[in-house]
């Protein structure tokens, strides 16, 4: 039996107060064992949590974590133009090997800033399974189907596999890995195909995690060809039966919202993605009044531009003032919350709080910082103040992944040398 002591730290209660406590883990069963007061417990290795702050790792509910590679690469651009001029053409180049080297650049970010857990969405999903095995971190992954502009038959194929990949990789990782059923978007993926691979999905009890609602663009098309809103289309093809959440839900009415709420269907708020592509603001504030559970996502590295999920809270309680013309509205607090308890509850794991019982997922602040003084209100730094560079620590499963800033799990300079040599070839193969 091994176990791990946080010590010597502030520690970030389920209910946002802070105390001083240290944390005790069990590397056998990935669990937390005890929170209590300092000097009380005892561990076989310690981690030393002296001026910091440890809270729940970070929860990034939706991203495309291979999008590293294509970071920097298209900026300044709406959606549709940036996808089908410049991402959809670079991204038809790549191969399971750059996704492999792009995905293990994403989870060291990742690491590096706090994030333990993360909702992704892609291709080669085999490949950045074992990435998350190696990383040490929590996932729901799987293989998102398109079916605009492909045959019959090519696009029953993509559906087949996204159900395919959902089943077979469930548990790996020694049961880190949960899997999603992934239709690309609502007006990427056809009705007729909808009709026929949502029951399947269903049928097996899959979660689902599809784009929607995401541009004014992509809601006008499907109010004409459907006669209803996205939100109700979606309603109608099965889609919000079952354990379901949607990346960015921008321009969602009140009917949206209120359905929503009672299909129990979750959010994954995506703000600077929103911000950069000029998408639009999530009414936040109005989907967590009516009761809709909201995490927060980076979405992929090439429309953030990264993947730092502190400055995702920062964005997520700024956009969410301005959305909702009220500075009391996405307050820190709620923030916080996104990012930790209700990321882990959209993605179905136990995580994202600290308490006996909860996985083990930690991060460990460094408030030795002059961004960081004075410290009236801790969970105010945590939303407003804190960089990804300040985390200590990071812990997944009981597992240490990152200790004093240095990565354990991958060497981080043969990570980046080799995302970078392959993010270059594949633009070279693209653009030939
Ligand atoms: C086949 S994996 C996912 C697919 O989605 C593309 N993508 C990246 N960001 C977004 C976004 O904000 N909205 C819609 N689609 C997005 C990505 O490039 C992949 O092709
Ligand atoms: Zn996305």
């Amino acid at each position: 039996m091994s176990e791990l002591l946080v010590t010597g730290g502030q520690v970030l209660r389920p209910d946002l107060t802070v105390e001083r406590a240290d944390v005790l883990v069990s590397q056998d069963s990935g669990d937390i064992v005890a929170v209590d007061e300092p000097g009380t417990l005892d561990g076989d290795d310690e981690l030393d949590a002296e001026n910091g702050l440890v809270i729940p790792g970070l929860v990034n509910a939706h991203t495309h974590v291979a999008m590293t590679l294509l970071r920097g690469l298209a900026d300044d651009k709406p959606l549709d133009a940036w996808l089908q001029e410049d991402i959809w053409p670079v991204e038809a180049e790549l191969t399971a090997e750059d996704i492999r080297a792009g995905a293990e650049l994403g989870l060291v970010e990742m690491i590096r800033s706090g994030t333990t857990a993360l909702s992704d969405m892609y291709f080669e999903v085999e490949e950045i399974a074992e990435a998350v095995d190696q990383a040490g971190m929590r996932a729901a992954l799987g293989f998102t189907a398109v079916t605009v502009g492909k045959d019959d038959e090519g696009a029953r194929a993509d559906l087949q596999e996204s159900l395919d990949v959902a089943r077979k990789l469930d548990g790996r990782a020694d049961g880190r890995v949960r899997t999603t059923f992934q239709p690309h978007s609502l007006t990427t993926v056809g009705e007729e195909y909808l009709r026929e691979f949502v029951p399947k999905a269903l049928d097996e009890d899959l979660s689902i995690h599809l784009h929607a609602n995401e541009t004014a663009d992509e809601v006008a098309p499907i109010v004409d060809e459907h006669g209803m809103r996205p939100l109700a289309y979606a309603d109608d093809v099965g889609l919000l039966d079952g354990d379901t959440y949607v990346a960015h839900g921008v321009h969602v009415d009140d009917s949206e919202i209120d359905l929503l709420a009672e299909t129990d269907t979750g959010v994954a708020h995506c703000p600077a993605s929103n911000m950069k592509l000029a998408s639009g603001m999530a009414p936040v504030q109005d989907l967590l009044d009516a009761g809709v559970t909201v995490g927060i996502g980076t979405d992929g590295a090439a429309s953030n531009n990264d993947l730092d999920m502190f400055d995702e809270m920062r964005d997520a309680a700024m956009l969410g003032k301005l959305a909702a013309d009220d500075a009391s509205a996405v307050d820190a607090g709620t923030v916080v919350e996104m990012a930790t308890a209700n990321g882990a509850d959209l993605l179905g794991f136990d995580s994202g709080r600290i308490e006996a019982g909860a996985n083990a997922d930690l991060a460990v602040i460094d408030l030795d910082a002059p961004h960081l003084t004075p410290a009236h209100d801790l969970v105010s730094h945590l939303a407003y103040a804190v960089h990804g560079s300040d985390v200590r620590h990071t812990v997944c499963d009981g597992e240490v992944l990152m200790r004093d800033r240095t990565v354990e799990v991958f060497d981080e300079v043969a990570v980046r040398d080799r995302a970078a040599e392959r993010a270059a070839a594949l633009v070279e193969r693209a653009e030939s």
